[in-house]
């Protein structure tokens, strides 16, 4: 139990608090009276840091300047200004448009001051675009504004630094590497002595993909699946000690999409195409100077290699092949281009000076191929292109015709010519291209393959050919 002179009385509350309150403006004045103000601002806001500091974030700023600090283009900002086309802010105004020849489609980006939120991983991230002009100019405004300071500011929380660093950054210069490999224009670069030494290129715009390609799907998705991969093993071919490239042989007869299939791989990896003619090409050390001066990420496409021209090789010698006209063409001073010379460089120096390698040799004749070219190692994968199958006719027709599935009341006796006459693909794709209307052009398709079937002789011959073929 308490005693009465233990309870404080109320009076003695109330004195207590009134000489409290009474020091406290009494040391409120003194303090106002000793300290200047600016030391009381000073003092007031150290106070309030240590009090809030702990619980509220701050925002701070990254800037990319345009140029790097030790010269030449900053690539965070180039990434930057390819990846910020792809956000969009309600508040934005004013935006940048251009177009390049590089590029498809247009480029659109922030104007001087506009500003574009971005969410990354629970952070909310601020980009600004800031164009100012340097102080030398402003100085000087007659001077023509070379000037220009262009710089993206990035603004977050203080406490997100780490991971803006260490996973926003690099977030931002994958994305913009993929931006630009999907939207670069290909290029189709080909030699001929007459227009100069060195390769001219033009924009390569095939249509052809891997959708449009009609073939078995089996082999279609292992092409696929092979070219994905090969992409992907940096790596692995570094550690292995193997140069990193690819060889693909195309074989089949005229017609049956070898070079569509080049060109969907193109487009598919978003590889320039070489297309080299070695008709065009008189001696080794030539040919070494236009593999020397071909890009990585490239595929070089060296079409019908059995006759475009007569390389002498070892196993041949070219003593024969001395009395060939053929062979006079591609001779000056004695020296020629040699197939094991091609051989060679491809497999040995070439590959090795670059970066992902492809290169593709087509040819009607696997047969009349050089055994130096098949053997095991050489070219990694042989991949046969043969007349059409039914599955391949209907991927035509969906290509061309529109129509889906197999529910044409002709596709049952369509099915039943193809398996015994032999029709490229190309011709099916003719016959399609003919009419607008699908019941007519799959009536002359009918017709076509009707007609085909009577010439059976010469069928029979063209079967015998592609069964050699396969056996190869
Ligand atoms: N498998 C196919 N899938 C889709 N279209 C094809 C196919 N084969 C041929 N075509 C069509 O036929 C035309 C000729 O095909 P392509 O030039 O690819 O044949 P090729 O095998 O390279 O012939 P060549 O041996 O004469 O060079 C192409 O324009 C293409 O439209
Ligand atoms: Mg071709």
């Amino acid at each position: 139990m308490l005693s009465t002179k233990e309870v404080p009385s109320l009076s003695s509350l109330f004195s207590a608090f009134a000489s409290i309150t009474a020091s406290i403006m009494f040391l409120q004045s003194m303090v106002y009276q000793i300290l200047p103000h600016q030391v009381r601002d000073y003092l007031i806001s150290i106070l309030r840091n240590l009090i809030f500091k702990a619980h509220t974030p701050t925002q701070i700023a990254f800037v990319f300047d345009k140029e790097s600090a030790f010269g030449g283009l900053n690539q965070i900002y180039e990434a930057a200004s390819v990846y910020l086309q792809t956000l969009r802010g309600p508040g934005n105004k004013r935006l940048n448009v251009s177009k390049s020849l590089k590029e498809k489609g247009l480029i659109i980006r922030l104007e001087t001051g506009e500003t574009v939120t971005d969410s990354y991983d629970g952070m909310e991230l601020q980009w600004r675009f800031v164009c100012s002009r340097s102080e030398e100019d402003r100085d000087s405004p007659g001077r023509g504004g070379g000037g220009n300071r262009q710089c993206y500011e990035l603004s977050f929380h203080n406490e997100d630094e780490g991971k803006v660093c260490d996973s926003y950054i690099p977030f931002v210069l994958d994305s913009a590497k993929t931006i630009r490999e999907e939207r670069r224009v290909l290029k189709m670069h080909t030699y001929s002595p007459s227009s100069g030494m060195n390769w001219q290129s033009v924009n390569l715009d095939h249509p052809a993909t891997f959708e449009t390609v009609a073939m078995d799907v089996k082999k279609k998705t292992k092409i696929m699946e092979d070219l994905n991969r090969f992409v992907k093993r940096k790596e692995f071919y570094k550690k292995v000690g193997r140069a990193w490239k690819r060889g693909y042989l195309l074989y089949g007869p005229p017609g049956t999409g070898k070079s569509s299939l080049v060109a969907a791989m193109a487009n598919h990896l978003k590889f320039d195409i070489y297309d080299l003619q070695l008709a065009n090409v008189r001696r080794d050390s030539e040919l070494r100077r236009l593999l020397l001066a071909t890009g990585n990420r490239s595929i070089l496409v060296i079409e019908d290699i059995d006759c475009s021209v007569n390389l002498p090789d070892r196993l041949h010698g070219g003593e024969e092949k001395k009395s060939d006209p053929q062979y006079d063409k591609n001779s000056i001073n004695g020296t020629s281009l040699t197939l094991s010379g091609l051989l060679n460089f491809v497999d040995g120096l070439w590959s090795s000076c670059g970066d992902e390698r492809i290169i593709i040799f087509t040819t009607n004749h696997k047969e009349r191929l050089d055994p130096a070219l098949l053997r095991p190692g050489r070219m990694d994968m042989h991949i046969h292109m043969g007349y059409c199958t039914y599955e391949a006719f209907k991927q035509l027709a969906s290509n061309y015709l529109e129509i889906s599935g197999d529910h044409h009341h002709l596709y049952g006796e369509i099915q039943g010519l193809l398996e015994e006459t032999p029709v490229t693909p190309a011709q099916v794709a003719e016959e399609m291209m003919k009419d607008e209307d699908a019941e007519s052009a799959l009536e002359g398709l009918v017709d076509l393959l009707k007609q085909k079937k009577m010439k059976g002789d010469e069928c029979d011959h063209a079967k015998v050919d592609e069964k050699k073929w396969q056996i190869c």
